[in-house]
């Protein structure tokens, strides 16, 4: 028998829980002033006090979700005084569907199925904090879901003036958006931007070697040794580095070990790696393009449409203003987003003036992101 290929029941992997995408590591690499800062801002809640608003920012896969959950294991650890409840927006989306996750967190179960009017949810919520003496802290995840229909003004209202309706009420909030397009402070009615006040933390993209760092210790915890060579890591660090996803990284590993395993194999290949890239660069164009506007999907449309998969801006203007109606300052400001978004290359090399001779192209396969766009 080779005793270079697996066996059946054998495995590479010292522990798969590394490559799972809700993962929370025990230490998160290069976040030490994030974390900072937002311990800081919750603090006073810790001395039965109101805390500060948070506003996190930065784009995919920077850690802000992992920074905020690692706050509120901290929290939960530390006190009882304090009840922190981490919504995602996409998921929960309306302010009654929050509030019923805040109510399902405080009282250990749902509101009645048959339904009770938002003002009952909302009392209730706030009588049982009262009496309790309780702080509570929403951690609105991915909040451009609510801030695109416009129910952001609402949620933020109520939890912030909570306790203008139930004196003695405490509430913080930490707004985390990943979309850099919008501002909580342009974006938000002036009434809740009075209210809410919140300090801003800023989750920059990570380094090439801030990436290699994190991933070698996936590699590391969640490998047996020798399975990845330093050449592979590099190679799945740069692919990270390309979408500025971690997110992409981890599944690649993963993938990649599952593919070395499906050939028998005790160490990972090269091209277990490129094929492993394949499948999980579309994790990054599965997030952003779900998370487009209506006018950027139509821009890509007509990327797509001209067959080239490339076009000059000005004739790419044309298209878009033809189907959407909007002037040329609505598609600069797009073109710049996607292209901070990773999903096209602009070639500034182009001479003509404000920008109307840039080459546009698109950084995936057009059928893919085709087959994503939904419109
Ligand atoms: N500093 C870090 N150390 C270790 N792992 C990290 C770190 N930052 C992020 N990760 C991992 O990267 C993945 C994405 O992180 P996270 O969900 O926190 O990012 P995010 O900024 O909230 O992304 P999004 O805006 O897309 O929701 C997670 O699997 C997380 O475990």
């Amino acid at each position: 028998m080779n005793k270079d290929l697996l066996l059946w029941d054998q495995t590479i992997f010292r522990d798969e829980q590394y490559f799972e995408l809700d993962y929370l590591p025990e230490n998160l690499l290069h976040r030490d002033s994030q974390m900072r800062s937002v311990m800081f801002s919750v603090a006073p809640a810790l001395r039965g006090a109101t805390p500060l608003n948070v506003y996190c920012r930065g784009s995919p896969g920077t850690g802000k979700t992992s920074v905020v959950l690692k706050v509120f294991k901290e929290l939960e650890n530390t006190t009882q005084k304090v009840i922190p409840v981490y919504i995602n927006c996409q998921v929960d989306s309306t302010r009654y569907a929050i509030f019923s996750q805040i109510f399902k967190k405080l009282f250990g179960y749902p509101p009645p199925s048959s339904g009770i009017s938002f003002k009952k949810l909302f009392s209730q919520i706030a009588k049982h904090l009262v009496e309790k003496k309780k702080v509570l802290i929403v951690a609105l995840d991915d909040v451009n879901y609510l801030m695109m229909s416009k129910e952001v003004n609402d949620v933020l209202y109520s939890l912030l003036r909570m306790h203008e309706v139930v004196p003695g009420t405490k509430v913080g909030v930490i707004a985390i958006l990943s979309d850099l397009t919008l501002d909580m402070a342009r974006d938000l009615d002036p009434q809740v931007q009075s209210v809410l006040l919140p300090e801003e933390v800023s989750f920059p993209k990570y380094s090439r070697s801030e990436i290699r760092d994190i991933l070698s210790h996936r590699v590391k915890y969640g490998f047996y040794p020798n399975v990845v060579s330093d050449e592979l890591l590099e190679l799945v660090t740069q692919y990270t580095e390309e979408t500025g996803d971690l997110r992409v990284g981890i599944n690649v590993l993963k993938r990649a070990g599952l593919n070395a395993e499906r050939r028998a194999s005790k160490i990972v290949s090269r091209e277990d790696v490129e094929k492993a890239y394949e499948g999980s660069r579309y994790i990054h164009l599965n997030y952003t393009v779900r998370n487009l506007k209506k006018e950027e999907k139509v821009l890509l449309k007509c990327i797509i449409d001209s067959g080239k998969y490339e076009m000059m801006s000005g004739e790419l203007f044309e298209c878009f203003k033809g189907n959407t109606g909007l002037g040329y300052t609505s598609f600069y400001e797009m073109v710049n987003r996607l292209e901070g978004l990773k999903l096209v290359n602009v070639d500034t090399t182009g001479k003509g003036t404000r920008g109307q001779s840039r080459l546009v192209s698109l950084k995936y396969d057009p059928k893919e992101v085709e087959k994503r766009l939904d419109i």
